[in-house]
């Protein structure tokens, strides 16, 4: 397979959105549903924003849902985008999401005819660079190509009496997925040449491709998350895949005062049982944003802030400024616990505690940013006689952390829980 770099690909992206969602059924199409605080379709551009090699990204949407799509662009900053009408059927929306490279001065847009063209649902999210440059790649060599995955179910017809007629032998066929690459003019060429029916009926560009630029696409075996959200249930399906993925890296920040290191290491030793990916840092391994991104590869949403008086929110705040004016530009939730050490039978002062986390989670909420509290006990004198209560509290600490960075809940916003 021609491995060219990335680089030298001249590639975009169509994105058809202007269908209805009408087997999911609800009051607004699927990819304008909301998925962990954000519409559906942000989730998917995200996926293609992080790959730099794809110039633009042109999205299709329906007449109607026009304005609503500039605002979401606008409203969750997303780069790249140029919004489209599209048609009746999803081909006729790919077609005129694919003019739009040759009409783009008409629009008084910048973008040019790619070389290569990525075509995607808007509602398949899940979608990762390393497949995009397979499809990529390998429709510059053969023209075109596209993921596929093996069957399910077996596929049968049915008779006009609706009785079996014939079966095909599953192992032979494959399911065609997204995301699909053409070369630009092949495919293009394709939807000028091809039928009325092709446009109202057909369901499959590489078929358009074979039957009308005789180009024989290349398939490639796609990961298992390629799915479409079809029905209800895939809404749900897709928010919990998002907050699994968001949850595999954690990051303990601890001051160089004894007892929060001391209750960092202990954090740190339980949570790798429940966290794939956990790293504890003091405070002064970093100074921006990106010192805290480096350590996961930019890959963390889940942070821990141990301060050690009760009612010293210091530590927090600065990590949520830290967080808010880095500028983290994602679609998802970021979380930080503030954990608060308190003393064994301390029935404590806490209402500043409690004030001071209410605001801060109500400031952080504008940023994306999910802010919870945690009091510890935890006490050096108390430590000798009782080293089993810290312990305790830790390990009961660590499976409600582990709850809060999983389920990502907005209602326990501001909130402070004891162990
Ligand atoms: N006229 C259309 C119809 C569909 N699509 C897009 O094509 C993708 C895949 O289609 P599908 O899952 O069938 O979406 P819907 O047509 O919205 O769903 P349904 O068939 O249940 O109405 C979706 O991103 C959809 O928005 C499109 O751009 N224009
Ligand atoms: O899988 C696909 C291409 O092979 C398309 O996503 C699929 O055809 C969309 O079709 P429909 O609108 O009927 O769900």
């Amino acid at each position: 397979m021609d491995r060219a770099p990335a680089g030298s690909l001249h590639a975009a992206a169509v994105l058809p959105a202007g269908g209805s969602g009408e087997r999911l059924g609800g009051s607004i199409p699927k990819q304008f549903c909301t998925v962990l605080g954000r519409p559906l379709i942000c989730h998917t551009l995200e996926s293609f924003e992080r790959v730099t090699w794809i110039k633009d990204i042109v999205v299709v949407v329906a007449s109607e849902n026009l304005d609503l799509m500039k605002t979401i662009v606008n409203k969750y900053g997303h780069k790249r985008i140029t919004v489209v009408v599209g048609g009746e059927t999803r081909h006729r929306s790919i077609f005129n999401g694919l003019k739009v490279f040759l009409d783009g001065q008409s629009l008084g847009s910048v973008i040019q005819k790619p070389e290569v063209v990525i075509i995607h649902d808007a509602v398949r999210p899940f979608v990762e660079e390393d497949i995009l440059l397979q499809v990529a790649i390998s429709a510059r060599q053969y023209g075109a190509a596209g993921a596929v995955r093996p069957l399910v179910s077996t596929v049968i017809a049915s008779s006009p009496e609706g009785c079996l007629d014939h079966s095909l032998e599953r192992a032979k066929y494959r399911a065609s997925e997204m995301p699909q690459a053409f070369l630009f003019d092949i495919i293009y060429q394709a939807y000028l040449k091809c039928t009325e029916y092709d446009l109202d009926f057909g369901t499959e560009c590489l078929h358009l491709a074979l039957e009308y630029s005789n180009t024989k696409a290349k398939l490639l075996e796609g990961p298992p998350d390629l799915w479409k959200v079809t029905y209800k249930r895939d809404l749900y399906a897709a928010e919990s895949m998002i907050k699994e993925r968001l949850s595999q890296h954690l990051c303990i920040i601890t001051n160089i005062n004894e007892e929060a290191i001391e209750v960092g290491f202990q954090l740190h030793e339980n949570l790798k049982h429940h966290i794939s990916h956990v790293k504890a840092i003091s405070l002064s391994m970093y100074k921006t944003v990106q010192d805290l991104q480096n350590i996961f590869h930019g890959e963390c949403y889940n942070f821990i802030c141990i301060n050690v008086k009760e009612s010293d929110l210091e530590e927090t705040c600065k990590l949520v400024d830290l967080l808010k004016n880095g500028k983290v530009t994602t679609s998802y939730p970021l979380v930080v616990i503030s954990i608060h050490l308190t003393v064994p039978n301390c029935c404590s002062s806490d209402t500043q505690t409690l004030t001071g986390i209410r605001q801060l989670a109500k400031e952080a909420k504008k940023s994306n940013i999910l802010v919870y509290g945690l009091l510890i006990t935890y006490s050096k004198e108390h430590l000798e006689d009782d080293a089993s209560r810290l312990q305790e509290s830790v390990c009961e600490g660590s499976s409600i952390i582990t709850a809060l960075i999983k389920v990502r809940n907005p209602a326990l916003l501001g909130q402070i829980m004891t162990v």
